[in-house]
């Protein structure tokens, strides 16, 4: 018995069949890409450097992008069409650095240390493994594990889920790490969000109280100290870690809005203004990272999970 005949492929079909070759040239998840497709809200795209972006859209009119490089979200817009990220205007989207702006991993390690800054994750390719949409939220998981290239850093085989949701008023992100070997690793991480803000009139609270090191001036050598302010501001430059900081902390970005960041198991916080170090956008950002500075620990099979949700009123 011969080969029988291929039915001829409807346009749909060969379109999808089309963005799953150019997908999976670059060593994206083509496997993904058809439920992804098919999720309402969720959306892939080819974004700035025609580099792989999922759009995110909620029933209630919010918007979100998200880079497979980098696995970094770059964009939040809310209903009334502001965006409450910032991305760099020195950001590059070639994959020769990373994406400076939005949401950047900073992963195996926050830095300084004997890896590259802010670790490897934000310079690898992530990958779709699910969406969904309930109730017109949608959600999607990127995934990102080991090979060659973090291999060549970081000998360890791991696997990092990252689940970014969003709803009308919220964005939130779950990072869950899994060690995959057989034998036990460390790392430290972080979420570099930054925040579209007037750095003049911008503030954050709830930080009180928190044990701190300061990075300035040396970042090698941080200063210890305790946070006495209620409100803390940008009057020059900003680079400060907040150690057992609470579950909740609010920003005013001085343009108008104050947005709620709530957390469960980031247990640190890192404010960052690079003022005068970044004169063409110093003014325009605040960066105010959920982080886990001290090293987790993970056992083969074990798991260490962290969740920040973004809110605004
Ligand atoms: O320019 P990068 O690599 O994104 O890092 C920016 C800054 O990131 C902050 O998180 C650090 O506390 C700073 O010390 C650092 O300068």
């Amino acid at each position: 018995m011969g080969i029988p005949p291929r039915r001829p492929l409807s346009k749909k079909a060969r379109t999808l069949q089309a963005k799953k070759r150019r997908f999976s040239r670059s060593g994206m998840a083509s496997a993904s890409l058809s439920s992804e497709i098919a999720t309402p809200g969720v959306k892939l795209t080819e974004g700035e450097g025609r580099l792989p972006k999922v759009v995110l859209t909620s029933a209630g009119g919010s918007e979100a992008d998200i880079y497979l490089f980098g696995g970094c979200v770059t964009s939040w817009k809310v209903s009334n069409g502001k965006d409450l990220l910032f991305v760099r205007p020195d950001s590059v989207f070639n994959k020769q650095k990373p994406i400076s702006g939005g949401i950047p991993h900073c992963f195996p390690q926050f830095g300084p240390g004997t890896l590259q800054q802010h670790g490897f994750a934000r310079n690898m390719d992530w990958s779709i493994t699910q969406s969904e949409n309930v109730d017109g939220d949608p959600a999607v998981t990127l995934e990102l594990k080991d090979g060659p290239y973090s291999r060549s850093m970081w000998d360890y085989s791991f696997q990092a889920l990252y689940k970014v949701s969003l709803k009308a008023k919220s964005l939130s992100t779950e990072l869950i790490v899994t060690n995959t070997d057989k034998k036990p690793f460390s790392f430290s991480t972080a979420l570099h969000t930054y925040f579209r803000a007037s750095s003049g009139a911008a503030s954050v609270r709830g930080l009180k109280g928190c044990k701190t090191l300061n990075k300035d001036p040396d970042p090698k050598n941080p200063i210890e100290g305790k946070e006495e302010r209620d409100t803390i501001t940008f009057p020059g430059f900003v680079d400060c870690i907040y150690l057992d900081a609470p579950a909740e902390v609010h920003i005013d970005n001085g343009l108008g809005d104050v947005i709620a960041i709530k957390n469960s198991n980031w247990s640190d916080v890192v404010v960052w203004n690079p003022h005068l170090q970044m004169e063409a956008c110093y003014k325009d950002f605040i960066c105010v990272e959920n982080a886990k500075i001290n090293n987790v620990q993970l056992e083969p099979k074990q798991s260490w999970t962290a969740i920040q949700k973004l809110f605004i009123d």
